[in-house]
C-alpha cells in the first residue's frame, strides 16, 4: 500500500511520516490552514530522504504558476486539485515534473480515464476537509482497473484499513486525519495511520 501524509508543516512531522514508513509527504502550496511558503517547503526537503517522494500540493492555480512555484520550492512532483484538461497534464511533463491529479469522488466518468498523469487521487468534494464519503462507490469503475491511483478525504488511522479495501485502492492520502486540530499535525496520529495503512495489505 502506497501511503501519502500530507499538510506538513514541521520538520518534525515530515521526519514523523518518513520514520513510519509514508511513501510520500505533501507540502500545501495553496490556501489552506496547512499551506507553506515555497521556502519552507525547500527547507522542509531536508528532513526527506531519497526513495520519498515530496509533493506540491496546488487547487486553482493555473498549471504554468504551479509548475514555477513548485520549481522555486525544490520539488518533482506537484499535485493539482480542481478542474483540469489533458493539456494541463502534458503541461506538466513538459515542465519535466511529474503529476498527481486529483478528482472529487462524484466527477464525470472521462475524468477517472488515464490522461497520462503518474497518479490518479479520488478525494471527497472539498479536499482537505477531513469528509469522508462511500469509499465502495468507485471500486468497480473500469478506468481504475489495474491502475496504479490513490484513496483521499476523511482516512484516519481507524477507518484506512476498511476505506482502502472497499474502494480497491492502490494507495491512499491523508491529512485531516492525523491532525490533533486543524492544520495541527499529531506525530503519533501520523505513525498509527502509516502502520493501519501499511497493514492493511496483510491477509486477515
Ligand atoms: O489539505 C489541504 O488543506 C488541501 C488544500 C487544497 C488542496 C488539497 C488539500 N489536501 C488534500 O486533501 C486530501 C486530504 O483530505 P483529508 O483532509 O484527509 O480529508 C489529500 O488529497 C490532500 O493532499
Amino acid at each position: 500500500m502506497f501511503v501519502k501524509v500530507c499538510g506538513l508543516s514541521t520538520a518534525e512531522s515530515v521526519r514523523e511520516a518518513v520514520e513510519a514508513g509514508a511513501d510520500a509527504v505533501g507540502f500545501v502550496l495553496t490556501a489552506s490552514p496547512r499551506v507553506v511558503s515555497p521556502s519552507q517547503a525547500s527547507s522542509l526537503l531536508a528532513a526527506v530522504p531519497a526513495g520519498v517522494s515530496p509533493i506540491g500540493v496546488f487547487r486553482h492555480e493555473p498549471v504554468a504558476d504551479a509548475v514555477a512555484i513548485a520549481r522555486a520550492a525544490g520539488l518533482e512532483w506537484i499535485q493539482l486539485h480542481g478542474p483540469r484538461s489533458r493539456q494541463d497534464v502534458a503541461m506538466v511533463h513538459d515542465a519535466g515534473m511529474k503529476l498527481i491529479r486529483a478528482v472529487t469522488m462524484g466527477a464525470a466518468p472521462e475524468e477517472f480515464e488515464d490522461w497520462g498523469e503518474d497518479l490518479l487521487l479520488i478525494d471527497a468534494a472539498v479536499p482537505g476537509s477531513g469528509e469522508a464519503w462511500d469509499y465502495a462507490s468507485v471500486a468497480a469503475l473500469p478506468a481504475l482497473q489495474g491502475r496504479h491511483w490513490l484513496l483521499a478525504g476523511g482516512l484516519d488511522p481507524v477507518n484506512v484499513g476498511g476505506a482502502s479495501r472497499a474502494a480497491h485502492a492502490w494507495g491512499v492520502d491523508v491529512s485531516s486525519g492525523v491532525e490533533a486540530s486543524r492544520g495541527v499535525k499529531d506525530l503519533a496520529k501520523i505513525r498509527a495511520f502509516v502502520h493501519s495503512a501499511k497493514g492493511a495489505d496483510a491477509p486477515v
